[in-house]
């Protein structure tokens, strides 16, 4: 479904991506790990034709990306940025209406009594439905990440991209949102690519992770291969005990012992 091939990114002189080749199957829930400035907001970025590869190619539903209309490709792929561009004082509804924008036939056309319909009954799932009427600058940084996923949602995506999608939530509304996504796999059968910072989160709702440290893929592969004691180790230089509870994998992290 997802398919990157041989890519290459740098800036100037300093390469940030080398060498990157993996393939996603659909209806898989992917999170991207790594220390800080391993390269995951940037790949991230390419899959989203932010930046363009130096070399290699990403092939989505066997076409290069850089061969997708930007409107068809914004109708594939939904993002959930960490931050948001909003700064304008919007109600709610008008925010999620505008992702309807893009199915709108042209622009003389309205938004419908069913575009309503689905945000409320979208908004109660993920238990956003008294926000509606909410101007966006005074949510709270926990419930603009959920109306930045719904907005997401709104536009139907087949692959969906989280950039950290419960940095502002506790763990309890970071499970809520997670397991919602989770469901949509199955429901919607879409695909999930999310950088987690987690491991634990990522342990619970990833079948498969990509590790990437300083810009080269260490390890691509299911959760359960990959949250070891060792593995953790080289990757984030962590001292750390798993714990198998339902047979998942769960990280206690270690202080250092001087
Ligand atoms: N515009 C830029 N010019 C030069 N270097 C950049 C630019 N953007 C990012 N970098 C560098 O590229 C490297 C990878 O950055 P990136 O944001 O992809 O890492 P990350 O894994 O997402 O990090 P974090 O977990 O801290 O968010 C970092 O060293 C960063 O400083």
């Amino acid at each position: 479904m997802l398919e990157i091939k041989n890519l290459n990114f740098s800036y100037n002189e300093k390469i940030l991506l080398e060498n990157i080749n993996i393939n996603i199957k659909s209806q898989t829930f992917v999170g991207i790990l790594g220390p800080n400035g391993s390269g995951k907001s940037t790949l991230l970025k390419l899959m989203l034709k932010n930046l363009a590869p130096k070399t290699g190619e990403i092939i989505l539903f066997n076409k290069n990306i850089k061969d997708f209309q930007l409107k068809e490709f914004a109708k594939i792929c939904g993002f959930v940025p960490q931050n948001s561009e909003l700064k304008t004082p919007l109600k709610v509804l008008d925010v999620l209406l505008m992702s309807k924008y893009i199915h709108l036939k042209n622009s003389f056309n309205t938004y419908s009594k069913k575009d309503i319909l689905e945000i409320q009954e979208l908004a109660q799932m993920i238990k956003i439905n008294e926000l509606l009427q909410r101007d966006v600058l005074s949510l709270s940084g926990g419930e603009f990440q959920k109306i930045l996923l719904a907005r997401a949602l709104l536009k139907q995506p087949k692959i969906l991209f989280l950039d950290e999608p419960t940095s502002a939530l506790d763990l309890n509304h970071a499970i809520e949102l997670l397991n919602f996504c989770e469901t949509l796999i199955q429901k919607q059968k879409i695909t999930i690519i999310a950088i987690l910072h987690d491991l634990n989160l990522a342990s619970l709702f990833c079948n498969k992770l990509l590790f990437l440290k300083k810009g080269k893929v260490r390890y691509f592969g299911t959760t359960k291969e990959l949250l070891k004691q060792e593995i953790l180790k080289e990757i984030y230089n962590l001292n750390c005990k798993i714990i198998y509870e339902n047979s998942k994998p769960y990280i206690l992290a270690l202080k250092e012992i001087k």
